[in-house]
């Protein structure tokens, strides 16, 4: 079977009529579609509730809290889509990378990736490896019925940032040091990580996720040329390797106004805009043909319910002539932020866009 064929006999587990799928289709929708980048997580007081004492990684590895997680979002904001509860170094923890998601810092990773010799690290994922997401997302999406599940991974870029600095970083120092002085160790590292990353995406679709997002978070770090030239290909190696369940596929990264475009080429069927470009601007860097997802600073939402209302607007407005519109945050719901404020947003999106 060559990467672009879906498997014979596996059915669509999720009814393709959710204005989310059709949005991303850029098909008409009853309303515009709603859903939040971290939905999941430290905003939800039952969140903290179920997490208390369990480390980030291994409630991830366990079905029962990663169903119950992916849930509570949907059962308390009626968002339109649900996004399973994981993180981007999960794939990497289950091919045996010695790496922790420190609280309050992010993945840490005990021996960067610096030679060709680190390479080693980074075997084949197999589903075997990551058995316990394909339980999880049975369970979900049995209890999702018709609402989506949104599976993901982050993108080759991203993940290397991580292995390559051995934690978060401002500056990817290490990373671009090896991606300028060493390209072709570079172009090996992310089409190493562009091969798991795949495997890890195609777990998750074939377990009955029905849209896939690829965080390339920290991408906006790059020129255009730099992107293009050392990054894209192992994003669109990810991207063609789903491409045959057609399932639609979003990329997402922060600060990319730059590289909305080459993203676009990448070949997602929707492009996440985080809030400094407006929409209307993001279609025309982008050209016909895609969805657009975005794009209300998660700031406002501790401005007070007008102000939240004034600048969801916005984001409508500038939204109006899309082709397909995923309404969504500009990157992660802060963990400060107020439940209550989610869930006026997504009645307001909802109430406001009915046609
Ligand atoms: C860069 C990145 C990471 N992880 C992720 C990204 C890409 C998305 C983005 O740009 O925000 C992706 C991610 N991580 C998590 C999700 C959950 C699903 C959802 O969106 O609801 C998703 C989609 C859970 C998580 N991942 C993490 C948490 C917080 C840890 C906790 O709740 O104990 C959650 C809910 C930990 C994590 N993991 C990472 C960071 C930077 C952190 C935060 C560290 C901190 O502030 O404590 C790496």
């Amino acid at each position: 079977m060559s990467a672009n064929e879906s498997p014979a006999g596996r059915q669509p587990t999720a009814t393709y009529d959710s204005a989310f799928l059709k949005a991303c289709r850029r098909e008409p929708v009853p309303h515009t579609p709603v859903w939040f980048m971290r939905q999941a997580g430290r905003s939800l007081p039952e969140y903290r509730k179920v997490r208390e004492g369990v480390p980030m990684l291994e409630s991830c590895m366990r079905p029962d809290l990663v169903t119950e997680i992916t849930l509570q979002p949907v059962r308390r904001h009626d968002v339109d889509a649900a996004i399973y509860f994981s993180d981007i170094v999960v794939p990497l923890k289950a091919i045996g990378i010695d790496l922790d998601i420190k609280p309050g810092v992010g993945p840490v990773v005990e021996r960067p990736i610096r030679t060709r010799a680190d390479l080693a690290q980074l075997r084949d994922l197999t589903p075997d490896d990551v058995s316990y997401v394909t339980e999880a997302i049975g369970l979900l999406t049995a209890e999702l019925g018709a609402t989506p599940l949104i599976g993901f991974a982050g993108a080759p870029f991203t993940l290397a940032s991580y292995l390559v600095e051995g934690g978060p970083s401002r500056t990817y120092e290490n990373a671009k040091a090896m991606m300028y002085g060493d390209p072709e160790l570079w172009a090996d590292l992310l089409d190493r990580l562009a091969e798991i990353t795949a495997a890890f995406l195609k777990v998750q679709i074939e377990a009955g996720a029905s849209a896939v997002q690829l965080f390339d978070s920290w991408a906006g770090a790059l020129s255009p040329a730099d992107y293009r030239r050392s990054v894209l290909p192992a994003s669109a190696k990810v991207f063609r390797a789903v491409e045959g369940y057609g399932v639609p596929r979003i990329h997402f990264g922060v600060g990319t106004g730059e590289l909305l475009k080459p993203m676009s080429d990448a070949g997602a069927d929707v492009v996440g805009v985080d809030w400094r470009v407006p929409l209307d601007e993001a279609a025309r860097r982008i050209g016909p043909g895609k969805a657009l997802q975005g794009n209300l600073d998660p700031t406002v939402l501790f401005a007070g319910t007008e102000a939240v209302e004034a600048k969801t607007r916005e984001v409508l407005e500038a939204a109006a002539g899309l082709e397909g519109h995923v309404f969504n945050l500009g990157h992660g719901v802060m963990p400060s932020t107020d439940p209550d404020a989610l869930t006026r947003l997504v009645e307001y999106v909802h109430t406001h866009t009915a046609r």
